[in-house]
């Protein structure tokens, strides 16, 4: 594994849906100049590939099986991050109930996480001047030696709220069933056996039910300031 330019800062924030990882990532990126991956876009990425090539998402050994075919790229810039399948824009598809709903059996095959763990690893490793890796194995698994590892929480009610602000006149939703989903969700996340979602022992935890998300975000660039300063 080739390693970062010296001055390069690496930030993982992990956590579970709706606590704020995407939108904290992506500004503190685009704040401090860093790239940005949202490694469950990769994921939700390689779902989509499976639904429509017809592999069943309740086998993990066809998923297993069909775990390298697709070729998932994605575009580090955290002003417009993309994410492309066989050179398709997967960006919109990706995020439709019907993959939110089988992305943690499909991310729960060992095969389908070491595919994609190398590709984390190797996109962190070429960003010249640091990133900001948001997922929930990066911290533990994916970047271990990280500068900086954030955990964000929030009460599954804030987060459910705050989902289900985001999907109101796409799907058809509503807050308690919203927050059933996301409570499934993060249970698979984190009692499956590979990589868990998992906060690391050396993770700052950040509980943001109560703070807005320039708050957060603040939180964070001051975070990254003083590791860079080398206070902390
Ligand atoms: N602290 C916050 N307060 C209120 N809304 C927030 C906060 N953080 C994020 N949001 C909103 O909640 C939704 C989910 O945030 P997102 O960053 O996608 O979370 P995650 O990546 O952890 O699933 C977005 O619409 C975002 O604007
Ligand atoms: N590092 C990661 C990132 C995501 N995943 C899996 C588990 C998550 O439920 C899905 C989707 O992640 P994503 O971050 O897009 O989910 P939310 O935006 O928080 O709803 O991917 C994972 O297993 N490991």
């Amino acid at each position: 594994m080739e390693t970062a330019a010296p001055s390069a800062v690496i930030v993982a924030i992990d956590g579970p849906s709706g606590t704020g990882k995407s939108s904290t990532s992506k500004a503190v990126a685009a704040k401090l100049g860093l790239r940005y991956l949202d490694t469950g876009a990769q994921y939700r990425a390689i779902t989509w590939w499976m639904i429509t090539n017809g592999v069943d998402t309740d086998d993990p050994h066809a998923i297993a099986v069909a775990a390298g075919k697709p070729g998932i790229v994605s575009g580090t810039d955290p002003a417009a991050p993309t994410i492309t399948v066989d050179g398709l824009d997967a960006s919109g598809p990706i995020r439709t109930q019907e993959v939110t709903s089988k992305v943690s059996a499909v991310s729960a095959v060992p095969e389908v996480r070491t595919l994609i763990t190398e590709l984390q690893r190797s996109i962190a490793a070429s960003a010249q001047g640091g990133i900001v890796v948001e997922g929930r194995d990066i911290g533990t698994t994916v970047l271990p030696d990280a500068d900086l590892k954030i955990f964000l929480t929030a009460s599954p009610e804030a987060r459910a709220a705050r989902r289900s602000g985001e999907l109101r006149g796409k799907e058809a939703t509503d807050l308690a069933a919203t927050k059933e989903a996301l409570i499934k969700r993060d249970a698979a996340d984190s009692g499956r056996k590979t990589s868990p979602l998992a906060k690391a022992g050396d993770a700052v935890e950040v509980d943001t039910t109560e703070l807005t998300l320039d708050q957060v975000i603040e939180c964070v660039v001051t975070l990254v300031e003083e590791k860079r300063a080398g206070r902390k």
